[in-house]
């Protein structure tokens, strides 16, 4: 499949995307959700795939949503289009998805990266929701999943001010898992994605699943919801392939059965 805004590839079990506008900041419009969507799905129905990357460039993960595409939109247009409901589908991606965030990752590019699994960023990258700077709010996530990254009183300083996070005060308050020198941040997220594509891929989707539903649950609920899925995995093959080989000092071949 040719692609017009962002480059696929696969790098042994992981299945990489990495944003290409360059004369854009990579901002987001509708020919990057069609396509990013496109190929996070055939990675997700690839039973070769274990987890994916998705990356950007050295200057910009992603410089927000396409200004110039939605500043025309009446409110009918967008309310009728439910517009960026259609980033709800990466949101829905079962595999783990590892966002890697060299540079500005702002607005819709900070809440992409917040739709991802785990963020790893580059010592470069600047993260804000500075949609208050044009008048509107943001739209992609950003007050919901960043208050419950940062806390409310980050999160109301981001989206009211419009302020960026630097990569040090991103790690310190949560948004981000860790933070590498720039020339490595490719290879740190190809081989954390490495490593999880080598465990059993039903174990690796149903732990996703149970951390994610922490979002949206009840604590008792939660733990309840985790303890069924835990119950579950001992009908798979893996966790007998798992559990035998540490047992007999050896790796685990995991067959995703
Ligand atoms: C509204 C909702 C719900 C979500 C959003 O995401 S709104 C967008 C939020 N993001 C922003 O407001 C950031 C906008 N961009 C900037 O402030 C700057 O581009 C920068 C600070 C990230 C970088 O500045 P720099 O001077 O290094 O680069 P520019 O010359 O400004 O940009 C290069 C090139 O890219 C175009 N660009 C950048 N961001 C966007 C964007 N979000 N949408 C569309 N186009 C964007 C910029 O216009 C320029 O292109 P031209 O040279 O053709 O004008």
């Amino acid at each position: 499949m040719a692609y017009e805004t962002i480059i696929v590839e696969t790098r042994g079990k992981v299945g990489l995307v990495t944003l290409n506008r360059p004369n854009a900041l990579n901002a987001l419009n509708s020919t990057v959700l069609a396509e990013v969507l496109a190929a996070m799905q055939i990675f997700e129905a690839n039973p070769r795939i274990g987890a994916m990357v998705l990356t950007g460039s050295e200057k910009a993960f992603a410089a927000g949503a396409d200004i110039k595409e939605m500043q025309s939109k009446s409110y009918v247009d967008a309310y009728f289009e439910d517009f960026f409901v259609g980033w709800e589908q990466f949101a829905r991606i079962r595999k783990p998805v590892i966002a890697a965030v060299a540079g500005y990752a702002l607005g819709g590019g900070c809440e992409l990266a917040m739709m991802c699994d785990f963020i790893i960023a580059a010592d470069n990258a600047k993260f804000g929701q500075p949609e208050i700077t044009l008048g509107v709010m943001p739209g992609m996530g950003g007050s919901q999943r960043l208050t419950r990254f940062v806390g409310k009183s980050k999160a109301m300083d981001m989206c009211l001010t419009g302020r960026t996070m630097d990569a040090a005060e991103a790690e310190r308050s949560g948004l981000v898992s860790r933070v590498v020198p720039i020339g490595e941040l490719l290879e740190e997220a190809l081989k954390a994605a490495a490593k999880i594509a080598e465990f059993s891929l039903p174990a690796v989707m149903m732990a996703k699943e149970a951390v994610n539903r922490s979002y949206e649950t009840t604590l008792a609920e939660g733990l309840r919801f985790e303890r069924r899925l835990f119950h579950s995995m001992f009908a798979l093959e893996d966790q007998k392939e798992g559990m035998a080989a540490f047992v007999e000092k050896r790796s685990a071949n995991f067959r995703n059965q």
